[in-house]
């Protein structure tokens, strides 16, 4: 950039557009404003095109076969062969539309706002510069810049990694074939979600996890549940170790351990995390630490004096519907429009394996540790009546986190077949602090999985 890079002012600057920076720009662009949107990769983010969507797709696919193989236990004979092609197939043409993003652009104009392809970075109070593959821009935000920069995948510094074809999700959910065997680096929400959708297609798959356990952020309990269905599908486990090493030689992986086991084979798939380059993103020329891992938000999400952040950026829940829910308050914000204040007691979120875990507000562990008189109920979806009636994969649970002393759930964990679906009565008991009395005396339609919250309930009174 040189001195003479014009300056172009405008009203707002939407730094990312994952799900909150589109909807915010497009809101804010429907309010009359003269936005424009800041985008280095595809209008959306990583849900629509390499998160969420492909990999639900890839999930509803992996399901359907398990639930074809449990035909056998309950209606006769079905004879399952998996074949990855019309996944594929879907994730390209219904999803992504061949990773374009012509739609997204086209609803984002005509809401009125304007996109600049390019990365964008702070370089002082509401100035951003854009990198075009043209050159660079220099915007000036009159009105507010709103950062919504999102993560990348976190690839930790393994000896030997660097410059193997190691796949992230990305690569994943662009895999034309399910591979012959897969290792998972990381047993978190990715890496056990797509773990196993591959073991289901046929890919020999383990897991490979640092932790003590599986989906780590949700209940042990749920991490329980998770484990014992991976080892009935034949996903290896290994937790509390590590790689050291990492080498590629001629279409496969050999991933050397800390325990000083190794394993072989033909994909590595990296699910250790996420990472936001806040460096990269200029905020220290806002007065913001470059250093931190996210960006520290008031409850109207405010960074800094005319700077916003919304999404996973901002650490409170690396979820499109944080995202979105972000995106309201400070849009409203930036307007004067209202003072709803972000409120992070009931976020709810669903880890899509099979049992699905849906959580919602703090674990007991976390209620704890926040000094509350807790109070736990516990149940088994399983010996539920419509558990009985179901039969093979009916594994589940509700787990049930009351504060005692005020006598409302904070906190709540539905696992199993639905379990994303039961969790929806159980994140509006935590949102709206329904005494646990009321819910006792709520009906409960028979025979339903969500009625397990009823002997939840009841074994809270015995605990
Ligand atoms: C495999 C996977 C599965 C997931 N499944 C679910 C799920 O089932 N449910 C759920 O709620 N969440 C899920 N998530 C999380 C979800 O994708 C994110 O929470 C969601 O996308 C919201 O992120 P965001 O709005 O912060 O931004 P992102 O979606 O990460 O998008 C940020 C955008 O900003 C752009 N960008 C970044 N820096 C710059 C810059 N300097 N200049 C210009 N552009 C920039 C990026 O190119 C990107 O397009 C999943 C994530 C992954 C990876
Ligand atoms: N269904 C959903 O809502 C969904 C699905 C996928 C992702 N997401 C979001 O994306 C985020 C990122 O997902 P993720 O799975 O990458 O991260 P994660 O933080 O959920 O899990 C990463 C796991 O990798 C482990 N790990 C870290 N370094 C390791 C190493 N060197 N070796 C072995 N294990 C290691 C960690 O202990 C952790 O258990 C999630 O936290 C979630 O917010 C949501």
């Amino acid at each position: 950039m040189t001195t003479e890079t014009p300056v172009e002012p405008v009203d707002v600057v939407v730094i990312g557009t994952g799900p909150g920076g589109e909807d915010a720009a497009a809101r804010l662009a429907r309010a009359g404003l003269d936005v424009v949107a800041v985008e280095a990769r595809l209008v959306g983010g990583e849900c629509p095109y390499y998160g969420c969507i492909p990999t639900k797709m890839m999930v509803r696919a992996a399901d359907a076969l398990a639930e074809a193989r449990r035909v056998a236990t309950i209606a006769g004979r079905a004879d399952v062969h998996p074949d990855w092609e019309p996944v594929a197939r879907r994730i390209r043409d219904e999803a992504t539309t061949g990773w374009d993003d012509t739609a997204a652009v086209e609803r984002l104009e005509s809401a009125g706002g304007r996109l600049v392809r390019g990365r964008g970075r702070l370089a002082g109070p509401g100035e951003v510069v854009v990198t075009t593959a043209d050159g660079e821009r220099r915007l000036q935000a009159r009105r507010a810049v709103v950062l919504n920069p999102g993560t990348e995948p976190l690839v930790p510094p393994i000896d030997g990694l660097a410059g193997t074809p190691y796949w992230t999700n990305r690569e994943a959910v662009e895999a034309a074939e399910a591979p012959a065997s897969l290792t998972v680096l990381g047993g978190g929400a990715i890496g056990c979600e797509l773990a196993q959708v591959f073991a289901r297609f046929g890919t020999a798959v383990e897991v490979i996890e640092a932790g003590e356990r599986l989906v780590a952020a949700d209940e042990p309990e749920a991490s329980d549940l998770v484990a014992a269905r991976f080892a009935a599908e034949g996903i290896g486990v290994r937790t509390g170790t590590s790689a050291r090493r990492v080498s590629y030689d001629d279409g496969s992986f050999v991933v050397h351990l800390d325990d000083g086991t190794q394993v072989t084979s033909e994909r590595l798939l990296i699910s250790t995390g996420r990472r936001t380059d806040l460096a990269a993103l200029g905020v220290a020329s806002v007065g913001l630490d470059e250093h931190a891992r996210t960006i520290t938000v008031d409850d109207r999400l405010r960074a800094a004096d005319g700077v916003w952040a919304i999404g996973d950026a901002t650490g409170h829940g690396a979820f499109t519907h944080v995202s979105m829910y972000q995106a309201r308050i400070a849009v409203a914000d930036i307007l004067g429009d209202g003072d709803e204040r972000a409120d992070y007691r009931a976020v709810p979120h669903v880890t899509f394996t099979d049992p699905e875990v849906g959580a919602v507000g703090l674990t007991e562990a976390a209620a704890r540790d926040a000094g509350l008189t807790v109070r736990t109920g516990v149940t088994d979806l399983a010996a539920s009546s419509r558990g009985f009636v179901h039969g093979p994969g009916n594994e589940g649970l509700i787990k049930l986190v009351e504060d005692a002393d005020r006598g409302v759930l904070v906190g709540a964990t539905a696992a199993g077949p639905a379990a994303g679906e039961i969790l929806a009565v159980l994140t509006l008991a935590v949102h709206a602090q329904v005494p646990t009395a009321q819910l006792r005396r709520m009906i409960y339609a028979y025979p339903t999985f969500h009625r397990a919250i009823e002997s939840a309930l009841a074994d809270l009174d015995e605990g």
